[in-house]
């Protein structure tokens, strides 16, 4: 914790503050960052509270750059407050507590109050660029800096992906936003934490992650996630050459904020003594000790994830072993999956109105139509700009969704965003090679449109040239779920390939065309049949796993393979 308190205030010069803050920032920072992470079980700046019990108070900022689609621009902020509830912040409303302001300063505010949507809580800051240093040009970013003193927050969430230089330089020039409301509302602003803490959106979600995630798999990949990005602030070397900024953004608040006059904010902003004393302080240990010990932590924690990665495997081909398909759901988040899930399968999945509130990947059995046995899988939602360090904790959904029969993409067709919304799922699909053929779409929510929007957007649909038949649905009340089904079933018989492979025997085996899958050799077969069979498979497929596996029940032989596109090609011949 800083060594700055009011007894210790000198008549400091401003320069000595700006020069010293960012080494104190610095050291202060990394050393919070570091030692949070040594002790890290799931324990962030979720669990904080302040000293009057409730949740820590966010002002969420929404940039908007040139090019953007604008009337996107309140949903995207809509989407960065409800990343910052799930957290468990309390969002601020931008232009709440006029008070702080003096009286000459108030007509510059109601101008950039104009451009916050009334109904979000958020501020869209628009930007012409992005300052390399801060992010924010000078300009807007003493806006921020005024709008976080002025609503006394604790945490400032970005919806955009910052540096680590970025984030500790805005930690810097927020410092002196909070110091100087702190100053003016001493007795109401009393928090554990002595600053601002600033958040970027991969930093907010997994935030979310670590405060949510249950299973094991999660917390390890939230653990090696943590880990990834103090390593990244780490290397990111000292603050420079910020002062400049600084100063402007520190001589646009003691104009803005009531009561404080320059010499007095400066006077407040700490002395040399607390400066020199807090960097002093810094942890013994060294940065290059700090690498060490944090590759060390990244290295046991990914040995644990391979394992849990091992388990996750033999459960799959336990699921495969009972012979049944499964169907897989994605989707960006909030789109209705665990719902359909519920309706499915009759399971109590919790569906809730929020972002990321399934955080784990669930399996649910349920009957099709035709009387056949199915595992349904729900998985954790998509979300835009998916944050880089957070891939382990997608990759346990990919993993379970490359093994799918047949994959569900939901999309909430009530939403503005649903066009990004579907291009965001659809190029983790691509990226990790889900084959388009295996997909059906699934538009939810259609209780939310009336029957002619539907139609409209069917219509439209249905013009593209590749377009295959989308099962409208509403989760809620369960209309279109008979078509949802038989569109399922038919799917499965079109993937289904009957591979009879010439052999002088009866024995036909029912492969999908796509994903890698399990495969039965019986053990009463003939030594000989078993291996032209065996043979057969390695040439028309790609055998995923090589060693043979014996079914303990049955001493069957099962390989897991995968169909070659040009056995699916030929699929005419086969059958
Ligand atoms: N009106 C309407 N609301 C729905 C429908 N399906 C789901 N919802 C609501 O949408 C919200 C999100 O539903 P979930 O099933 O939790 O969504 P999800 O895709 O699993 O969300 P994450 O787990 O966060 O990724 C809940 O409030 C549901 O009640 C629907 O068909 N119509
Ligand atoms: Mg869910």
């Amino acid at each position: 914790m800083l060594g700055f308190c009011a007894k210790d205030l000198q008549p400091a010069a401003f320069k000595i503050f700006v020069r010293a803050a960012p080494l104190r920032s610095w050291s202060c920072h990394t050393a919070r960052a570091f030692r949070a992470f040594r002790g890290f079980r799931g324990r962030n700046v979720s669990s904080w509270s302040r000293v009057d019990g409730k949740a820590p108070r966010v002002l969420v900022v929404h940039p908007r750059l040139p090019g953007e689609n604008e009337q996107l621009v309140p949903w995207d902020a809509a989407e960065a407050v409800a990343l910052a509830r799930a957290v468990g912040w309390q969002s601020v409303q931008p232009g709440e507590n006029p008070g702080l302001l003096s009286s000459s300063s108030e007509d510059e505010e109601t101008e950039s109050e104009d451009e916050v949507e009334e109904e979000v809580e958020a501020y869209v800051a628009r930007l012409e660029r992005v300052d390399p240093k801060f992010y924010f040009h000078v300009q807007e970013l003493s806006r921020v800096a005024v709008l976080v003193a002025r609503s006394k927050a604790d945490v400032l969430f970005v919806n955009a992906s910052l540096s680590p230089a970025q984030q500790r330089h805005l930690e810097v020039a927020m410092d002196l936003a909070w110091r100087a409301a702190r100053q003016s509302r001493s007795s109401e602003v009393q928090l554990h934490q002595s600053s601002i803490s600033v958040f970027d959106r991969s930093r907010t979600v997994l935030a979310i992650f670590a405060r949510r995630a249950s299973t094991q798999n999660a917390r390890l990949s939230i653990e090696l996630a943590e880990a990834q990005e103090v390593k990244a602030r780490l290397g990111a070397g000292a603050v420079q050459g910020i002062t400049l900024q600084l100063q402007r953004v520190a001589n646009d608040l003691s104009r803005k904020v009531a009561g404080c006059s320059k010499t007095a904010l400066l006077s407040r902003s700490g002395s040399a003594r607390g400066v020199t004393t807090s960097f002093t302080s810094s942890p013994q240990i060294t940065r290059q000790k700090q690498q060490r010990a944090i590759e060390e932590k990244e290295k046991r924690l990914r040995e644990e994830i391979a394992s849990l990665q091992k388990a996750r495997r033999t459960r799959r081909q336990q699921r495969s072993r009972d012979g049944l398909q499964s169907i897989g759901l994605v989707g960006y988040t909030n789109v209705g999956k665990s719902a359909i899930v519920n309706r499915l399968a009759g399971s109590d999945l919790v569906v809730k109105d929020g972002v990321f509130v399934t955080l784990d990947l669930a399996a649910r059995r349920f009957e099709l139509p035709s009387g056949s046995q199915c595992h349904i899988l729900d998985s954790v939602g998509f979300i835009k700009d998916l944050p880089i360090e957070l891939v382990e904790v997608f990759q346990a959904t990919i993993q379970e969704l490359q093994a799918a029969t047949v994959i569900l993409h939901v999309r909430d067709m009530a939403h503005p965003s649903r066009e990004e919304q579907g291009q965001t799922v659809r190029s983790v699909l691509d990226e990790n090679g889900i084959e388009e053929e295996r997909v059906i779409e699934v538009w939810n929510k259609t209780d939310l449109l009336t029957e002619r929007q539907v139609q409209h957007l069917l219509f439209l649909h249905r013009r593209k040239d590749d377009a295959s038949p989308v099962p409208t649905i509403s989760a809620l009340t369960g209309d279109g779920f008979d078509h949802l089904l038989e569109t399922v079933e038919k799917k499965l018989q079109d993937l289904s390939v009957k591979l009879v492979p010439g052999l002088n025997t009866s024995t036909a085996l029912e492969v999908s065309c796509t994903g890698p899958q399990l495969v039965r050799i019986p053990h009463d077969l003939p030594p000989q049949q078993a291996a032209d069979l065996w043979s057969f498979l390695h040439e028309t497929s790609s055998v995923v796993e090589d060693s043979i596996a014996s079914c303990k029940d049955t001493s069957d032989v099962l390989l897991e393979v995968k169909m070659d596109n040009a056995t699916r090609s030929r699929k005419a011949h086969i059958l």
